[in-house]
């Protein structure tokens, strides 16, 4: 995609409210793009909103919420952009795996609701689709159901099925976290392989995979992006107080699992939001403004900060 396209996914001031209570911010005016092969992490204790993110971008936010504001993918509003476009993965695969049909079952229907292909084309497309996800035998994985599988493997027939849809926004929540290191790093690999054709909205607990897989960060607080730029700079100049909390709680970069460990006190609730900075009660440098003005995002295109620290 050239720089003169649309970015593959736009967000602008994406608010999200509960039904009936306009007060309430799940979401408070969230705003960023994703580009084509761009792998972008969002990082943020939880509660912070990343789910409400990523299922209001899917279309599949629990009916009591609302959004307001604009979701545009490759130029288009989300309300007229064919499903297929997006797809999600989980933490969890055998959750959302049909328990009482084989993989090939399940994997040729997810084929074939993209119609066009008859049942046995469908299978052929089912078992290529396996074998791009790096499973070696398709035709016998095929058969298998997914409590006789390891959770790698159930997660390379989620990836499978997303794929299948030919999305070109892929949403991982956590896909990682409930996997061995071994398996945990192939999944990233086989993410890695997948990224150039599509944008990939990764969520993680883990500092170490955001800040080794990702282009680009997103720290979200209380329902805001606090910040969002490159990876190397918000882990080298990590900028809001949030995000410098998150960084110094944890050990130097080794490779190893860095899991979030969030600052002293709590997270501010979204139904009860008050006036000003959301993380005012937690920082340890509180100015008067930021206890009754909430700092908007501001920087450089690579690095942009919510925080009246940095304009004093
Ligand atoms: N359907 C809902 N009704 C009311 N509140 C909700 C609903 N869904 C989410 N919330 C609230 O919105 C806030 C953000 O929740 P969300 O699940 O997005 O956080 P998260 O960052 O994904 O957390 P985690 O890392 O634990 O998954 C939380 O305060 C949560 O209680």
């Amino acid at each position: 995609m050239g720089a003169g396209s649309p970015p593959l996914l736009s967000i602008s001031g994406l608010t999200v409210v509960l039904a009936g209570r306009p007060e309430t911010r799940l979401l408070d005016s969230v705003q960023f793009e994703l580009r084509k092969g761009e792998f972008f992490s969002l990082i943020g204790e939880s509660g912070s909103g990343k789910s409400v993110l990523c299922s209001t971008i899917m279309g599949v936010a629990s009916p009591e919420l609302r959004y307001l504001g604009d979701i545009h993918i490759e130029g288009r509003p989300l309300a007229d952009v064919d499903r297929g476009r997006r797809a999600m993965i989980y933490q969890q695969p055998i959750l959302y795996l049909n328990p009482v049909r084989s993989i090939g079952f399940q994997l040729r229907e997810t084929v074939q609701m993209i119609g066009g292909l008859s049942k046995k084309e469908a299978l052929e497309r089912a078992a290529d689709l396996l074998g791009d996800v790096g499973i070696n035998d398709p035709n016998e994985t095929m058969r298998k159901y997914p409590n006789q599988m390891s959770g790698g493997m159930n997660q390379r027939v989620m990836i499978a099925m997303a794929l299948a849809m030919k999305p070109k926004l892929l949403i991982a929540d956590e896909p990682t976290s409930a996997l061995d290191v071994t398996t945990q790093k192939q999944i990233l690999d086989l993410l890695e392989r997948l990224r150039p054709d599509m944008a990939i909205l990764f969520v993680t607990h883990d500092l170490g995979v955001a800040l080794q897989r990702s282009d680009r960060i997103g720290v979200l607080y209380a329902g805001q992006l606090v910040e969002i730029g490159r990876a190397d700079l918000v882990a080298r100049i990590p900028s809001h107080p949030y995000t410098r909390a998150l960084f110094s709680a944890v050990p130097p970069l080794s490779g190893r699992t860095r899991r979030l460990h969030s600052p002293a006190g709590s997270l501010a609730d979204p139904t009860q939001r008050e006036a000003g900075c959301n993380f005012a009660s937690r920082c340890f440098r509180t100015l008067d403004i930021c206890r009754h003005t909430r700092p908007p995002l501001k920087g450089i295109p690579e690095q942009a900060v919510a925080c009246h620290n940095l304009e004093a």
